[in-house]
Order: structure tokens, then C-alpha cells, then sequence
């Protein structure tokens, strides 16, 4: 499998950028766009917007490319500082909507991932409505990336998909300590934006939630402004708790064949694809800061400053769970985070973190609102329910922690260029 479409380019290998670009002429019609057939819907957002800007090495012109024969860019792609996740229910009873608004979506995502509008800022006519909002026009690709997902709903009796549901995609049970409110659960399709600027990643989802209008609504999001989890070449950082978060995390390729990508049991047009299991869980930040630092290094397992293994000395050492102290205990204390989630205790089984630290002010009782945005994709959801259900019993994070929020989806391929995400499930 191709990993191409996770390579990012600058503005040196000849991405284009929103700056420099001042309404350009005529627009894509973002919420009446007359669409002859699904092609015609793709190819009218992704020609003609835009104007090449002078070449700049700056990491704000770092982009992602959105076509690709491999895997969509957002899973493997090294995380971007903030993003804007945002879970939809579909509106409509016709399939070939769901059809027309995914090559519309990714035309865009493919336009926007370059720093491109998705069409005229400042329509020349002054009766005329802008297709793009604007507030990304001077700001470069920032390593965007948007990432589609299809939940159970997509394959429910309105739309004749049944047959080529995704093999390991139906809602998650109910789990262990789940405390989860029906307003921040489930959805039809989402949405993962990612990008080293907050207003990059909140445009992409404003303008593409824009374009669902008459076929989708939305239903839950979270804003993150700190990613949880680091790439190869990152700095591990810092969760709500203040403990380094991602130290442990999938790296390898063969990680990534085995828990991460859809396997050959999977639906054909699901080859490249992955699920993602989405939590928002909110944390007792005010709680958790009363606790004494060596009762918060046993919870999570590790030390708190350097992020260490309670059996080692620095981050990366490997933890040994089996290690006793002088009174026969574990050093890493059974119920630790660590001890529970690690794949050595748990038949091999691990996932991909891919999570951001939110904040949502305070709550009705003057507390601070805020907790972490579990995104971790794997081959099945499986993965997630053996973790979950073992977490939820028993871990001593869970005084500090209440899932509130919870979704699932199917992870389709990238798309090819030319095509759009998804495509191949309407044809097979
Ligand atoms: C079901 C899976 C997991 C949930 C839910 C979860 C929530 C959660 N985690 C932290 C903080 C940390 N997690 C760490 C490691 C870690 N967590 C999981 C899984 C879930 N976490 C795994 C598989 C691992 C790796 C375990 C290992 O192999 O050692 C860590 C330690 C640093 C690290 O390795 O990343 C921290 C810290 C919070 C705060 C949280 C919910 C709010
Ligand atoms: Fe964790």
C-alpha cells in the first residue's frame, strides 16, 4: 500500500497557497452548485480556483496531499497541533446525495489542503453570496488535513448500502463507566480536521459543513487546541493531566499493517481504509490538581515531569510490569493506566492515538470544562472495546475521567485523483 498520500509537500515542490488570492472569478456555488452527474460535482470544485503564490519554505505552506492510492492523510500523517472534529446525521433518503455531497467534500478537502479557497471570496456581482467565508485568506495550507468517516447510519435501510457494510463497523455497547449523553454520540458521517493553525482547521469545517446543507446536519463536535499523541519526529506531548501523552504509540509499519489499516477480511472497497473510534471524555481538572504527585504518578503509571515507566528512568525505557518492590507489590501498580492499556497485558492488542486536548470554558457550577479527545483508529473496533471494557472496570484514572461522548466509523481509502472518498462503495 502506497503511504505517498502522507508525504507532506511546501510551497518548494510546488504547492499553492490562499495567499495572494483575492476573489477569483465566478464561484462554486457552496450550497446551489448544479451538478450534472458525480464527476461533474468533483471536477467543478477542484478546477480553476486559486493562484499559485511565490515559493516560501515557511511551515505554514507545509501540505498534505488529499489524492492518493493509499490511505486518507490524517491517521498516520505526524499530528498537527489543533483540530476541529465534527460528527453529522444525514438528512436525506437518497443515496446518490450522499453520493454528490462526498465528491463535493473531497473536492473541496483537496482545494483547502493546497491553502486554496473553495471558490470567490468577494463575488464581483454585489448580489452575489461568497462561496468561501474567507477567514483562511491569508493564511497558508498549515498542514490541513480532513478526515472522512462513515458511520452505521450510512448503511441502515435508507440508502441500499447493507450488503457492503464495512465488516467491523456497527455501534459501540455499552461499556464499563460510560457516563455518555445522547447529544455527543453517534453520527452518520464525520469530519477530522487537523492543522498547525486553529483557524485553518475551523474554516475547512465551516466551509465544508456549509456544502452538506440538505443533506446533512450536524450532531456533535469538539474544538482541540493541544495534540495528545506525537509523531515519529514530535516531542511527546502533554495531556490535561499535565503527564506526556502518545509515548507509547503505533510507529512501525508492520504496527500498522496488523492494528491500524483494514485487513483482507474486510469489505474490497474498505482496502486502505481504517475505523476510528472517537470519545470525548471529559476531565475533573480541579479534582485531579489536589491529588498528591506520587498517587498521580501511580494512577497513570508513570512519572509525572520525565514521563517514565515507574520501573524505569526515562520516557522511552520499556515499562516491567512483572518487576515486584520490597513488599511483593508491582511496581506499576496493576490498576495504573499503563498497566491495564499496554499490549503486553493485553493479548498483543494496541491502536493508534491520535487525541486533542480540549477546553470548553466552565460549566453550569463554575468548573472548569475540559478533558481529552480520544481518536485512535485500528483495524476493528474490537481493539477499542477489549481496552474499554477493561479501562472502564477498574482503572484509577476513572476517578479523574467520565466518557461523555462516542462514535464510530468506517474509514474509507484515500481517493484517487480525480475520484472522491468513497467511491468505490457506491460502484461495487
Ligand atoms: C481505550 C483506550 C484508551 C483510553 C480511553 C485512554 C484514555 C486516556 N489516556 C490518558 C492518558 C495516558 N494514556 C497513556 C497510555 C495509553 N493509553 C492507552 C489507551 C487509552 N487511553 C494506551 C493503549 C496507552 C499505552 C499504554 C502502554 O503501552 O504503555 C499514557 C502514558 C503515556 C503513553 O504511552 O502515551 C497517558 C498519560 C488520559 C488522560 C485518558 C482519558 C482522559
Ligand atoms: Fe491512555
Amino acid at each position: 500500500m502506497s503511504e505517498s498520500d502522507d508525504r507532506p509537500t511546501g510551497s518548494a515542490q510546488g504547492a499553492v497557497s490562499r495567499r495572494g488570492f483575492l476573489g477569483g472569478a465566478g464561484g462554486l456555488a457552496a450550497s446551489g452548485l448544479a451538478v450534472g452527474g458525480i464527476a461533474g460535482a468533483a471536477g467543478g470544485f477542484a478546477a480553476g480556483y486559486g493562484t499559485p503564490a511565490p515559493a516560501a519554505a515557511s511551515a505554514a505552506e507545509v501540505a498534505h496531499p488529499f489524492y492518493g492510492s493509499g490511505h486518507q492523510a490524517g491517521i498516520r500523517t505526524e499530528p498537527q497541533r489543533y483540530t476541529v472534529f465534527m460528527s453529522y446525521d444525514l438528512t436525506t433518503s437518497v443515496a446518490r446525495d450522499v453520493e454528490v455531497l462526498l465528491a463535493r467534500w473531497s473536492a473541496a478537502i483537496a482545494q483547502l489542503a493546497k491553502g486554496l479557497t473553495v471558490g470567490s471570496v468577494e463575488p464581483h456581482r454585489p448580489d452575489a453570496v461568497g462561496v468561501d467565508s474567507g477567514e483562511a485568506l491569508d493564511l497558508g495550507p498549515e498542514g490541513l488535513t480532513v478526515t472522512i468517516g462513515f458511520g452505521p447510519g450510512l448503511f441502515d435501510e435508507r440508502y441500499g448500502l447493507a450488503a457492503r457494510r464495512p465488516r467491523h463497523l456497527a455501534e459501540l455497547p455499552a461499556m464499563p463507566s460510560d457516563q455518555l449523553q445522547p447529544a455527543l454520540t453517534g453520527g452518520d458521517l464525520s469530519l477530522q480536521a487537523c492543522a498547525d493553525d486553529p483557524q485553518v482547521a475551523y474554516h475547512a469545517i465551516r466551509t465544508l459543513t456549509r456544502m452538506a446543507k440538505g443533506t446533512a446536519t450536524t450532531r456533535w463536535t469538539v474544538t482541540g487546541f493541544g495534540r495528545a499523541s506525537a509523531g515519529p519526529t514530535q516531542q511527546t506531548p502533554r495531556n490535561l493531566m499535565g503527564f506526556k501523552d502518545g509515548t507509547r504509540n503505533i510507529v512501525d509499519d508492520a504496527d500498522y499493517e496488523r492494528w491500524v489499516w483494514a485487513g483482507s477480511d474486510d469489505q474490497p472497497w474498505m482496502t486502505g481504509g481504517s475505523y476510528l473510534v472517537a470519545r470525548k471524555i471529559h476531565i475533573a481538572t480541579e479534582t485531579w490538581d489536589t491529588d498528591r504527585i506520587s498517587d498521580q504518578n501511580a494512577v497513570v503509571g508513570r512519572t509525572k515531569v520525565e514521563g517514565a515507566p515507574l520501573t524505569g528512568s526515562r520516557e522511552h525505557d520499556v515499562p516491567d510490569f512483572e518487576a515486584r518492590d520490597a513488599s511483593g507489590q508491582p511496581v506499576i501498580p496493576a490498576t495504573s493506566h499503563v498497566a491495564l492499556a499496554a499490549h503486553e497485558n493485553n493479548g498483543g492488542v494496541k491502536i493508534l492515538r491520535r487525541g486533542y486536548n480540549y477546553t470548553e470554558g466552565i460549566d453550569a457550577l463554575g468548573q472548569i470544562d475540559a478533558g481529552l479527545l480520544f481518536l485512535a483508529y485500528m483495524r476493528d473496533p474490537q481493539q477499542f472495546i477489549t481496552l474499554q471494557t477493561k479501562l472502564g472496570r477498574v482503572d484509577r484514572l476513572n476517578e479523574y475521567i467520565a466518557h461523555i461522548g462516542s462514535a464510530v466509523f468506517a474509514v474509507p481509502p484515500a481517493a484517487r485523483q480525480g475520484s472522491y472518498i468513497g467511491a468505490e462503495l457506491f460502484r461495487s
